[in-house]
């Protein structure tokens, strides 16, 4: 970790997260807002309204990431780095290009971005710098000069995201009732997507066979489960599985599902299960709704007992992770040699995403990466 908190060439930090509805009346807008253009079936739009309508519209996206705000800002001041720290979403008020065009209102010239998405994928990934792209054009369109934008690289193998979720998967153990403690599976789930979709995540050389999407994931949930072992001298079976499904279902996705593994594993006899979400950032809906409230109850039908991990969310150790990754990068930008923190075997990603990562179907303008039309 480089010593000096030093953050030159940024003059910013950009939050840049998905949002979610606020409210009742928010609901529709915001599903019409994701899926433009997406070609989600109208079914499987009614039933994810209903998730949010369950929780009252709201969604706890924005809270969290209000909260991460705070926490950033915390620890920035607390560390001596001199950093603004600014919040929008693709989605959802507070909208990325108000953000950007009040930046470049406040004079930032030079920006770094935090997706709150660990990993590679286009969802995860190029979509998001497709949002900085489209921005950017909206705010030239408006005769502005927006800043240029950089990306942080993905973050899914920093101990300060990794370390949180162990402890959360040895809290949920620990939770457990004692005779089916040691004999419980760990099912690590994130976000399915379409196969096709895994298989081109990541710089060209990693495409093929999930891609980046799945072997990064593979990656973090060893890195839990060596680390659960370790500290506990248990080794617990575990398994990467999907959630979330959306899409036509002719269409292949990520599988299996959690339900299904669930009930698969409930066959083969396994005692107790922990699901832990290392796919997401924050507990948001597709935490609250397709964990805890339907698998959760999918686990009571099959009499399975299970527990839900904690995500990272504002955890102080994210925060300083983030501080980290951010004079990290800045060193990179000013010439300087660095030692990236990347726990297991895979290496710190790139900094900057080179052309062809994480293919769209349909190519638009991406910023922040080696094929960005801005400087
Ligand atoms: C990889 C990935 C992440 C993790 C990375 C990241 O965090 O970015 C993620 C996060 C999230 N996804 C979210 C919500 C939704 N995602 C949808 C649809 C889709 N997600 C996809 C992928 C991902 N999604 C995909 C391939 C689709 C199909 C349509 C498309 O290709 O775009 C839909 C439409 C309805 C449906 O079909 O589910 C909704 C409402 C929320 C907000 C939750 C809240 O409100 O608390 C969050 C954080
Ligand atoms: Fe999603």
């Amino acid at each position: 970790m480089p010593e000096a908190r030093d953050a030159t060439p940024y003059d910013a930090l950009l939050l840049l997260s998905f949002g979610g509805p606020e409210g009742p009346d928010d609901v529709v807008p915001f599903l019409e807002n994701v899926t433009r253009g997406r070609g989600i079936p109208t079914e499987r739009l009614k039933e994810v309204g209903s998730h949010y309508f369950l929780f009252g519209g709201v969604s706890p996206i924005n809270a969290q990431n209000r909260a991460l705000l705070q926490a950033l800002r915390e620890d920035f001041a607390d560390h001596g780095l001199d950093l603004p720290v600014y919040w929008g979403n693709r989605n959802w008020a507070p909208y990325l290009t108000d953000t950007l065009r009040e930046m470049t209102a406040d004079g930032r010239r030079r920006v770094l971005v935090l997706t709150t998405s660990a990993y590679a994928s286009y969802s995860g990934c190029r979509q998001y710098r497709e949002n900085l792209a489209e921005s950017l054009a909206a705010l030239e369109a408006e005769g502005l000069v927006p800043p240029r934008i950089d990306k942080l690289r993905h973050y899914f193998n920093h101990e300060g995201f990794v370390e949180p979720m162990t402890e959360g998967v040895l809290a949920s153990l620990a939770d457990l009732p004692d005779e089916v403690r040691d004999g419980a599976h760990i099912a690590f789930t994130t976000h399915s997507i379409p196969t096709a979709a895994a298989d081109t995540s990541g710089p060209a050389e990693d495409h093929g066979d999930g891609g980046a999407y799945v072997r990064q994931h593979l990656e973090v949930a060893r890195l839990i489960a060596d680390a659960v072992t370790a500290r506990t001298g248990v080794e617990h079976p575990w398994q990467l599985v999907y959630q979330s499904r959306s899409g036509a279902p002719h269409i292949p996705w990520l599988e299996p599902d959690i339900c299904d593994h669930l009930e698969e594993r409930r066959a083969a006899g396994v005692p107790a299960v922990v699901m832990a979400p290392i796919g997401f950032v924050s507990d948001h809906m597709e935490v609250l709704y397709d964990l805890d409230t339907e698998a959760t109850a999918r686990a009571a039908e099959l009499g399975l007992p299970v527990r839900r991990s904690a995500t990272v969310g504002a955890d102080p150790r994210f925060a300083a992770a983030v501080r980290d990754l951010v004079v990290e990068r800045a060193a990179v930008e000013r010439g300087l040699t660095v030692t990236p923190c990347a726990l297991g075997a895979l290496g710190p990603s790139h900094n900057v995403c080179p052309a062809g990562c994480c293919p769209a179907r349909n190519p638009r303008p991406a910023a922040a990466g080696a094929d960005s039309p801005y400087a």
